[in-house]
């Protein structure tokens, strides 16, 4: 079976249509400081609301705990879809309560409505499947059809990406749609060398999927919170810098993985560290064996890729026909950190093939840093989901529309 797509769901004229987007955007306070997701979201809608569908936008920011939480609200986002779509969003202060219902009741068609967080209710990420369920239903009584199209979120088992689909008419909207045609592009045949840089900060989430990756790359380079799991696992000190004890034996086993094929698993030679995490922290640049060796001993932390490997990356990149970059290099949201994640996003633009860069602050991170979207190949709205979906993975957000790869 092949992705379902939204004529598949027939006329939508007069019907109310739930939209899962990824509006997972970053904030400073209540300003929304990239809205690269939110403009990707349009397309999808526009499409709805021209049919003159009662449209319905759910989605999940952050990662609150079950419960309301102002800092998470996307309030601050129903405003600035209002100003893309040109029209009122009607913003529901609940999920699936009372003022869900009150907004969903009073939408004419072509009409939006944006409910809260849909990680403000246990049910959304439980990881028992009838407590999702439970909470699917709730949803899917506010609508008679449902798109999916939140791409960042489709390697997530979670109730209003998976469950839901299954309970409406479901279909994937244009922003998955675009989103695979560019990701086919880099599983069938790459051209090569084929070169993917990880950093971030999601570790744990990231470090699983070196393993089905390193046989399809020609180099893999590390970068961001996820080098010091590397580095520990080469028997260094990292002070107080990011780290996932308990992956140090399989980040061993990917060492050993990578010789074994031939892959060049690149690892920084210096990184900035840093007395504090903080914009006016002290910092410094140290080869990896020296990280402990500054004023603040175990205290410093690594915030950044040092020089030499910015460069050392970037050449990696330049001379790569296929590259895919995921995570920032460093903590680019304070500009003393910000250096290795620019150098590297200037490779990409050098790149004399395809460039792709994933991930809702890696889109962001370039584009604070001055790039425009189209000095890249593409940029894709998922970095979780893209590189699970390079790694062969199956993605449930995509098998419940008919999706196979
Ligand atoms: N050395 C580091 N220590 C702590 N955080 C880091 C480090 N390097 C990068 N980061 C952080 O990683 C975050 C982005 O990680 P992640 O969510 O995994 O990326 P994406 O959204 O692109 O998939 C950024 O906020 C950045 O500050
Ligand atoms: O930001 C996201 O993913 P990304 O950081 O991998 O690009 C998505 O909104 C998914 O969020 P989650 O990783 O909290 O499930």
């Amino acid at each position: 079976m092949t992705l379902r797509t939204l004529d598949a769901l027939g006329s939508l004229a007069g019907k109310r249509v739930i939209v899962r987007c990824d509006l997972n955007v970053p904030l400073e306070g209540t300003k929304i400081t990239d809205d690269g997701r939110v403009r990707a979201s349009i397309p999808t809608l526009n499409a709805l609301i021209n049919q003159g569908a009662k449209v319905i936008v759910i989605s999940h920011l952050g990662r609150p705990d079950g419960a309301p939480d102002a800092k998470y609200s996307l309030a601050p986002v129903a405003q600035r879809l209002s100003e893309l779509l040109g029209q009122p969003v009607t913003f529901a202060q609940d999920t699936v309560g009372g003022g869900a219902q009150t907004a969903v009741d009073g939408l004419k068609d072509g009409d939006v409505a944006l409910l809260e967080n849909l990680r403000f209710n246990p049910g959304e990420t439980a990881k028992d499947e009838g407590e999702r369920r439970a909470f699917a239903e709730k949803l899917a009584a506010f609508g008679d059809a449902f798109v999916s199209d939140g791409f960042g979120v489709v390697h997530r088992k979670q109730a209003s990406v998976y469950e839901l689909a299954q309970l409406l008419p479901s279909a994937a909207g244009t922003l998955i749609q675009a989103e695979l045609e560019v990701l086919d592009r880099l599983t069938e045949n790459p051209e090569r060398p084929y070169a993917v840089v990880l950093g971030g900060s999601k570790v744990s989430d990231k470090l699983g999927v070196i393993g089905h990756l390193l046989p399809k790359v020609n180099s893999l380079l590390i970068g961001g919170g996820m080098l010091f799991t590397f580095l520990a696992a080469k028997g260094l000190k990292v002070g107080s810098s990011l780290l996932e004890a308990d992956q140090i034996d399989t980040v061993k086993g990917y060492l050993a993985k990578a010789e074994e094929l031939g892959v060049e698993l690149a690892l920084p030679r210096d990184v900035v560290v840093a007395s504090k995490f903080g914009a006016d922290a002290e910092h410094v640049v140290r080869p990896v064996d020296a990280i402990e060796d500054t004023d603040w001993g175990e205290k410093g932390l690594g915030l950044d890729i040092g020089p030499e490997t910015a460069e050392l990356f970037s050449e990696y990149v330049r001379g790569a026909k296929t590259v895919f970059w995921n995570g920032p290099m460093g903590v680019f949201e304070l500009a003393p950190f910000a250096a290795g994640t620019k150098a590297v996003a200037q490779a990409l633009t050098e790149v004399d093939g395809l460039s792709v860069v994933g991930g809702g602050d890696s889109a962001a991170a370039v584009r604070a840093l001055g790039f425009r979207d189209d000095q890249f190949g593409h940029i894709s709205t998922g970095g979780g989901a893209s590189l699970e979906f390079l790694e062969g993975k199956r993605l449930p957000g995509l098998e419940v529309l008919g999706w196979q790869q």
